[in-house]
């Protein structure tokens, strides 16, 4: 049987998923930018939709697959829903907006839908969920970066990334502030409030370090459970250094769980 997706964005991850897309998994429909559309048809041939909105697409996917950054869920993520398509969100910074996370629990609602916040760049965000279930403390998380996967991002406002020559943490605060100053690399921040102890309450660091190549995702929990620290250092798509590989590699799994008698 073969199961066919819909992709939102087509950017470095979703051209990234579409390579490692499973057995079994086909992309049947892109919704791209409208400017886009016409040489990414042209690109890929007829077998694959390319179109501007949802109501345009004539296919029904098994999944929705959201790779087109915090705009593009706002854009698509309700209508998707009330379609009564599943969607699986990899933009979730654009949760920390409480309107829009009620919008689309409310089209999901209406479409008898539901959709998946997807671990993206981090691990754990299973035994931080379960965690939360007895009780937690504190959660806090710090993203660590090269200055070139800061650069076009707010950082630029707080530091001068071309000239640090040694990690400097440039900003702290909120779960919810972090994700929406940095639609494109504080998403995890908004993943791990939803996974713990919410948007207000989660600190959040993030560091600019000039001797690192990596994405580096430390998060560190105490609750009744006891306390974990997690840390992950991914490589950066190459192209583009904001985004970790991991985190196309998450959208992938969510593809996987299409074709797969047992969830793991
Ligand atoms: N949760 C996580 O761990 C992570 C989440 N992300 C999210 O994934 C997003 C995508 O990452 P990349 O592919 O590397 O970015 P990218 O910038 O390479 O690609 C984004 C694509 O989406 C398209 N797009 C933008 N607005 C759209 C709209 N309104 N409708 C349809 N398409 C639209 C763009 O034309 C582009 O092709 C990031 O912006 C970020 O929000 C990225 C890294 C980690
Ligand atoms: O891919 C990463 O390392 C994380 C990222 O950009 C995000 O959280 O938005």
């Amino acid at each position: 049987m073969t199961h066919t997706i819909m992709m939102i964005g087509y950017g470095a991850m979703g051209r990234e998923v579409h390579r490692l897309l499973p057995e079994g998994v086909v992309l049947g429909c892109i919704i791209e930018h409208p400017a886009a559309c016409e040489a990414l048809q042209r690109e890929l041939g007829d077998d694959i939709a390319v179109v501007s909105s949802v109501a345009a697409c004539r296919v029904v996917p098994a999944l929705v697959l959201e790779c087109a950054g915090q705009p593009g869920l706002r854009a698509h993520g309700a209508d998707v829903l009330r379609q009564g398509w599943s969607l699986a969100v990899i933009s979730v910074g654009a949760l920390a907006d409480p309107a829009l996370y009620a919008e689309l629990c409310r089209a999901a609602e209406q479409g008898s839908s539901r959709f998946e916040v997807l671990a993206g760049a981090v691990a754990g965000m299973d035994g931080l969920a379960a965690a939360r279930e007895g009780g937690l403390d504190t959660v806090t998380y710090e993203a660590r970066k090269a200055p070139r996967s800061w650069q076009g991002s707010h950082a630029d406002t707080l530091i001068a990334l071309d000239r640090v020559t040694e990690p400097a943490v440039f900003f702290e605060g909120s779960a919810g502030e972090a994700a929406l100053l940095f639609p494109a690399n504080a998403n995890v921040a908004a993943t791990v409030a939803l996974a713990g102890v919410g948007m207000e309450a989660t600190t959040v660091r993030l560091v600019v370090d000039p001797h690192t190549t990596r994405n580096t995702h430390r998060i560190v929990a105490t609750g009744r459970f006891g306390e974990f620290a997690i840390e992950l250092s991914g490589y950066p798509l190459e192209a583009n250094p904001k985004t970790s590989t991991l985190a196309a590699l998450s959208v992938v799994r969510a593809c996987r769980r299409l074709v797969t008698p047992a969830l793991i």
